[in-house]
């Protein structure tokens, strides 16, 4: 048995509605979500013995069950405790890149890391929609991460239809370090605050999906200037009001033309895109310049066409 190691990317959200609660009481979506370069390195290692051990270069990772990736290799050991007594435990090491709480679903693409992983080490064969139910009983952008690319993801997130790759658009990424925003938080706000506004009937259900046709047909033309004048994310209705960075983070990319700017998930990365790595890296300068906090992390990234795969030394 070999040792493996997974590039695992960051996500941003391209188009996020909350269309309703749901019976089990997550929140009906409709996203788009997509793949970008920015990623962590995560590798699987056989251990003799039968254990799970998380190491990570990010002292704010927690390294013991709570870790998302210790639950990932967990799950795999009670779906295959024959192949956990046969061939020992894992030790799970991570290189983390993707910025903490930063609604780039770094957490969710290191389980999903882990379970491509343990599918390889153990020669388990499993496809990958399987690989994402099991995720899907974990996280709901655990689905998302294992394929990746472009995909209209509805439901709780983890109904994934695969669109068309989007090619050559960069990304500028803004967060605030020690700025997380809790994603449980986000979604019980925005209960709170419009619980009151989700439809009642399934044909209303239906209707406000259809929110999503702009989005869609612009995604299917690949056309880049539609696509970022129609960015969504309902949870900047309560992201931005309580946190006003976030805010000054859009309003400073708004000001510098970019094709369009929106927070990721529950933030508090902010985002902007662009059409070309030259100007990608001149809006990070001039967000740089703008913005003189020794706390703001930019990153230029790009659009990445797949979820985790494995990584080439
Ligand atoms: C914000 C996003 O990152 C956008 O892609 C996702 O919707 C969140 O995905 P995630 O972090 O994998 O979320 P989960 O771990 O499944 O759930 C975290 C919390 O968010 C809330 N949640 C999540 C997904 C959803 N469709 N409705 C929700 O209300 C749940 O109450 C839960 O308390
Ligand atoms: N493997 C992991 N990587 C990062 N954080 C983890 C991990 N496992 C558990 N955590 C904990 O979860 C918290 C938030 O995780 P993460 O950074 O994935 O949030 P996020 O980017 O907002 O996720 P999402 O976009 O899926 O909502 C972290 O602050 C950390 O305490």
């Amino acid at each position: 048995m070999r040792s493996y190691s997974l590039v695992a990317p960051a996500k941003i959200n391209l188009y996020l509605q909350i269309v309703g609660d749901r019976p089990d009481g997550f929140h009906e979506l409709v996203m788009v979500l997509q793949s970008i370069e920015l990623a962590d390195l995560v590798t699987v290692r056989p251990i003799g013995a039968e254990t799970i051990q998380v190491r990570c270069n990010h002292p704010d990772v927690p390294q013991d069950q709570t870790n998302l990736a210790y639950k990932a290799a967990d799950l795999m050991v009670r779906q295959f405790p024959d192949y956990f007594a046969k061939f020992g435990g894992v030790e799970i090491n991570i290189q983390k890149r993707i910025p903490l709480g930063a609604g780039l679903a770094g957490g969710s693409s290191n389980a999903a890391a882990v379970l491509v992983g343990l599918d390889l080490m153990w020669n388990l064969g499993l496809t990958h929609s399987e690989l994402q139910e099991l995720g899907a009983t974990l996280g709901s952008d655990i689905p998302f991460c294992i394929s990746g690319g472009t995909s209209l993801a509805t439901g709780r997130g983890e109904q994934l239809d695969g669109l068309p790759d989007l090619h050559d658009i960069y990304v500028v990424l803004a967060k605030y370090r020690d700025l997380p925003v809790s994603t449980p938080w986000a979604y019980k706000t925005y209960r709170q605050q419009f619980g009151d506004t989700y439809p009642k009937s399934v044909s209303e259900i239906e209707t406000r999906k259809q929110q999503s046709r702009g989005m869609m047909a612009a995604i299917a033309q690949q056309n880049l200037a539609q696509i970022g004048k129609l960015l969504h994310n309902d949870l900047e209705r309560v992201v931005l009001p309580e946190y006003l960075q976030v805010q000054q983070l859009r309003d400073r990319f708004q000001s510098l033309g970019v094709l369009g700017t929106m927070m990721s998930g529950s933030g508090s990365t902010v985002f902007g895109l662009v059409e070309s790595q030259a100007h990608a890296e001149q809006v990070r300068e001039q967000m740089k310049g703008a913005i003189a906090d020794p706390n703001l992390d930019l990153w230029v990234t790009r659009f990445c066409p797949s979820g985790v795969r494995l990584a080439t030394s």
